[in-house]
Formats: C-alpha cells, structure tokens, sequence
C-alpha cells in the first residue's frame, strides 16, 4: 500500500492531469453535464409540484381533471429523473473507468521505457499499488466526486434560490440553520474517519500478530511461551476496544448532536411556518414545498462538505502518478543514432571500462576492464561471487551506462545506438529461466514472434525440451501459469535456451544455472547450451565444467578486474584464483557430487 503522505498537500493542482483525460471524451463529458443539469433540475421540481398538488389538487372541490394533470405531470417528472440519473450515472462511471484505464496505459507505457536502475530505488510492490490503488482514488473522483459536487452545487443553488421565491423571510432563517448544522457534522466527520483509520490499524495489528504467533508456533511451544503470546495478543485486543470503544463513543454523541440540529432547526422553521399560516400568509402546500427543498438543500450542503477531501486525497493520488510519469528515462537513443554494421559479425568489446551501480557509487563493480570477443568465440566468465560476472551482462544489454569507457558491438558504441537495435543482436539466457504467464507457445516465441510452429519444435528438440512440451497436456497450448509453476527447474532452463535459440541472434550472452539438477537434467541442458553456443558469439557465466572445458577462453574475474585468462589446462596448472576455485567446485562435477556453484 501506498502511504498517504503525514501532511497532504492541499494543492488540487495535480488533478489537472486527470481533467486533461477527462477532456479527451467531450461527447462523453457532454453528456454526462446535460444529464447532471437534468437530474439536478428535476430533483428540485419535486418541491415545486408537491405544493401545486397539495394547495391545488387537495383543495375540496378541485377540478379531477386539473387533480389528474398535475399528478400525470409530477409522473413525467419521476420519468426524467429516472432516466437521467441512468444516463449520469453511466455517462459519469464511464468516464472513471476509461480515464483511469488511459492513465494505466500511460503510466505502463512510460515504466517500460525507464531503465532497470529506476526500479532499484522504487520498488516493483509499490509502483504496482500506485497502479491500483492509486488509480482507483482517480476513478473514484471522476466517477463520481466530481458528479456530485456539480450536482449538489446547481441543487444547493438552485435550492436557496427557489425558496427565496417560495418564502423569503422563511429562507433567512434557514440560511442561517445550515451551517449551524453543517459545521459541527463536518467536523465530527473528520474526526470519525481519523478514529475509524486507527481503529482499522489496531485491527491489521490483530492480523499481523495471529499470524505471526501461529506461523512461529513450533517455536512459541518449544519455548514455552505460550503465556508471554497471550499476553502480547490481550494488551492489543484491548487497545483495539479502547479506540473502537471511543470510535463509537464519538459516534453515538455525533448521532444525538446531529438528530437535535436537523429535527430542531425543521421544528423551529415549522414554528414559524405554521404561524405563517395561521396568519393566513403561507398555504399548507408552501410549507411542504419548503420543508421537502430544505431537506433537499440540506443535504447538497452536507455532501459538498465531503468533496474537499475527496478531492484532496485524488490529487495526491494523481501526483504520485504524474512522478512515475514525469521521470526520464537514463537510457534512451541518441538524437542521431549510429546504425549497427549490416549483416552483424557478432564482436563484443568492453574497452577500459569503469562502472559503479547508481545505487553504490562507492563501489566499483567493474574497474578499468577490457575484453574483446572475436565473433563467434566462446568467452566463459568465472569468478568468486561478487566478481563482476553478472555486471557484464547488465552492460552490454545496456541497462546501465558505465561512468568511463566504452562497450562495442561491431565496433559502435553502444551509447550511440538504439537501445532496441543492441538488444536485437543479443540473446539473453539469464540464470533462472524467467516465464511469464501464458501458453508454452507464447512462451518461446518470446524470442521470436514470426517463429511458426515448425521453427518452435526445431528449437525445441535443440534445446532438448521436445520431450517435455510434446508431453504437456494440451502441447504448445498447454497453459504454463503463473511463473511457469507447472515446470521443474531444468525444464524452465530449456525453454529459456529454445528462446535464444528462435531468437537467432549474433551474440549470445548466457548465465548458467547454478542450481542443482539430477545427472540426467544437467545433461540435456549441457547438450542444448552447446546447441545454442555454436557459431554465436558467447559470453558464458560458466558454473559447469563441461562449459568451461569447451570455452576457447576463459577469464577469470575477481573485484570487477580481470585477474586471469586461459584455457582450462592452462589455468589449472598456475596455480592461482582459477586453480583453487576449480578445485574447490570442479572435483564435486568429475566425482558425481551435486554441482555447486563456482561463482
Ligand atoms: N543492482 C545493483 N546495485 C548495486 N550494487 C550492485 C548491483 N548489482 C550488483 N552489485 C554489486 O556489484 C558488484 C558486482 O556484482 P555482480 O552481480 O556483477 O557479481 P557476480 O560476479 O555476478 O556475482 P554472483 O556470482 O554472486 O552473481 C558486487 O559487489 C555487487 O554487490
């Protein structure tokens, strides 16, 4: 959840954004102001035919036919205000929905082009709630704040208009009972929502705790310390009671206060009215006209006391989400973008490269490196964890751009091409083979959407997962769910490898699973990563012997350096960081141990 700022901003400013939404449906908006003007106008013509009918239509001897044309009218009435309310009322949620779903849009459209580092310092978790909740405020405001404001606006005006012209000297004393009744609900309203706020805090607080005891139960019994959690668990259901108590307390006063303004200030206008009339100078009808408008105004008043914070909190809501908008993207193409060499021969160069993460600019996670990989060679990267591996990746994917040097495909650097043109000679194989949420198709073709079903079966069986998919319920359209729970480790791995595989790109840039498989698993993913590494240009966090064995070179990193380079035999006989770590993690593959990882 987003937490609502300790002090509002109480600038309505940032909900010009949303009215700039609103004013891309003007047929919408037009529609939804007649129908507003109409329900607001009939509402109050109620009144008015009231008093015809009772001084009219209820006098002895009246006309039946002047009885009958005055109801038939009041019916006609009741006809449009029906109708229109619909109208509003659709008319206006509409409006909420679409402009909110167009927001979204933006916004999501906007996150997909800012770079990884923004999601760094803002989580994930709450930019989705700013997508959500957020979002439903907006919708909230549009949908229906904004209807009723307007239409208790034109009722309250309307109102106090008509009863000046229905009886003024019994107006003034109403003008002056309003905000007498007004004031002290509006105020006790705000101090009910701030309890009520508490009061739902102490009750999530029950929540946390029965969860966290019953989670830890094993422990709270080994422990003995049953008696402790009862305690804890009884001082906050009476802190609980204590604010619910006085919640309630604030209410039932609200209640008596309220009761006496409303049925005192109609009693006291009534006083007077039936002093009117027995004066001779109000009709019956008038009073009735009176009362029921009164009601009317009344309630219009006590409404547009509501809309201010409404109001208020929509345009927090819209300021957060014009933050997302408003932030630049780090990475985006230059003015005049250099174009990548045609066909690609596939060279990736890191040239005295020096890069810190925005987050740590204390830390140099790469320093001064250099390291060019021919086309169609296979570089395998080691190193003890926190090397710099990874970091690799992260950069010539151009997620981040170093502070110092340069990183080339085809000899372009890449902070004078497009992005998107970069990553298209680039195929991605990240440690955990990510899967979204869809059908084993779409799943691989995420690689390549003009991949026809032929091309996706021959990545597959490279990638040695025809096996698996041919298996699956309903094949290719067996649905993967949710993160792709339905597959094991391995199986994942090989879906993301037949991905690389449609993708067809030059360079391949492959982070191998550090997690455990069984012998027959680590062999079909060994078999199609060699599938995926011929003839591309590699660049491999090697965590397996077999990889590191087949490599032409292998560069071994420690502090975002390079510290050696080599090939396997070359390397273990040195002596060194590469000897002491493959010794340490190899001799488990050669003897049949579970694999560990090297990095
Ligand atoms: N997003 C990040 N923000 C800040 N610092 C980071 C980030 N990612 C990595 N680092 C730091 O940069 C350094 C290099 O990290 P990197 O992930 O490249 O190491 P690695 O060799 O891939 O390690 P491992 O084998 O554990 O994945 C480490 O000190 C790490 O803590």
């Amino acid at each position: 959840m987003i937490e609502e700022p300790k002090r509002p901003r109480r600038s309505l400013g940032p909900l010009r954004m949303v009215w700039r939404e609103m004013l891309k449906y003007p047929g919408r908006m037009a529609t939804a102001g007649g129908a507003l003007i109409t329900t607001a106008t009939s509402t109050l013509a109620i009144p008015y035919g009231f008093r015809q009918i009772i001084d009219k239509g209820f006098a002895q001897g009246a006309d039946p036919n002047a009885i009958r044309s005055w109801f038939l009218m009041l019916m006609g009435v009741v006809v449009v205000l029906a109708v229109a309310t619909a109208i509003r009322f659709y008319s206006v949620s509409w409006l909420g929905e679409r402009v909110v779903g167009d927001i979204r849009l933006r916004v999501q459209r906007h996150l997909l082009t800012l770079a990884p580092s923004f999601f760094e310092e803002n989580s994930p978790k709450e930019i989705s709630s700013r997508m959500t909740a957020d979002t439903a405020i907006i919708e909230q405001i549009v949908g229906t704040t904004v209807s009723v404001a307007l239409r208790n606006a034109i009722m309250a005006l309307g109102g106090v208009i008509y009863l000046f012209a229905l009886e003024p000297g019994l107006t003034a004393w109403l003008v002056i009972a309003i905000p007498v009744v007004i004031l002290p609900i509006a105020a006790f309203g705000r101090k009910l929502r701030a309890v009520s706020r508490s009061s739902q805090d102490r009750v999530a607080d029950i929540g946390a705790l029965t969860a966290e005891v019953l989670g830890a139960l094993k422990v709270v019994q080994a422990f003995n310390q049953e008696g402790r959690e009862q305690g804890r668990f009884a001082a906050a259901v009476e802190r609980t009671f204590d604010t619910g108590r006085h919640r309630i307390m604030i209410r039932a006063i609200m209640t008596a206060v309220i009761m006496f303004l409303i049925f005192g200030s109609i009693t006291m206008i009534m006083w007077r009215g039936a002093i009117g009339v027995a004066e001779g100078s109000i009709t019956g009808g008038t009073i009735a006209a009176f009362v029921v408008t009164a009601g009317i105004v009344a309630g219009a008043f006590g409404s547009l006391t509501e809309v201010y914070g409404d109001l208020v909190r929509g345009a927090g809501a819209a300021s957060r989400l014009a933050e997302l908008l408003s932030e630049h993207p780090t990475i985006a193409p230059p003015a005049r973008a250099l174009v990548l060499p045609s066909p690609a021969r596939g060279k990736l160069a890191f040239e005295r490269v020096t890069f810190r993460y925005p987050s740590r600019p204390e830390l140099p996670a790469l320093h001064d490196f250099n390291l060019t990989i021919e086309p169609g060679e296979t570089v395998a990267i080691v190193g003890p964890s926190g090397a710099g591996k990874s970091t690799l990746f992260q950069l010539a994917e151009r997620f981040y751009d170093p502070q110092g040097g340069a990183i080339k495909i085809d000899g372009v650097p890449l902070a004078s091409a497009d992005p998107a043109e970069i990553r298209a000679r680039i195929a991605l194989v990240p440690q955990e083979g990510v899967l979204f949420a869809a059908s084993a198709r779409d799943n691989l073709r995420y690689g390549n959407w003009h991949a026809d079903d032929e091309a996706i079966w021959q990545a597959a069986r490279a990638a040695n997962a025809e096996g698996f998919l041919r298996a699956l319920p309903q094949g290719l359209d067996t649905f993967l769910g949710e993160d792709g729970a339905r597959l094991s480790g391995g199986q994942r791995q090989r879906i993301a490898i037949a991905r690389a595989l449609l993708r067809d790109a030059p360079i391949l840039l492959l982070d191998e699973a550090t997690s455990a498989l069984d012998a027959e698993s680590e062999r079909l993913v060994q078999d199609a990563v060699e599938t995926l590494m011929a003839q591309r240009t590699t660049l491999v966090i090697a965590h397996r012997l077999a990889t590191v064995r087949k490599a032409d070179r292998i560069v071994v990193m420690d502090g975002g350096r390079i510290v050696e380079q080599g090939t396997h035999e070359s390397l273990s006989g040195q002596g060194g960081l590469y000897a002491r770590l493959a010794s340490l993690q190899f001799d488990a593959v050669v003897s049949g141990q579970p694999i560990a990882p090297l990095g």
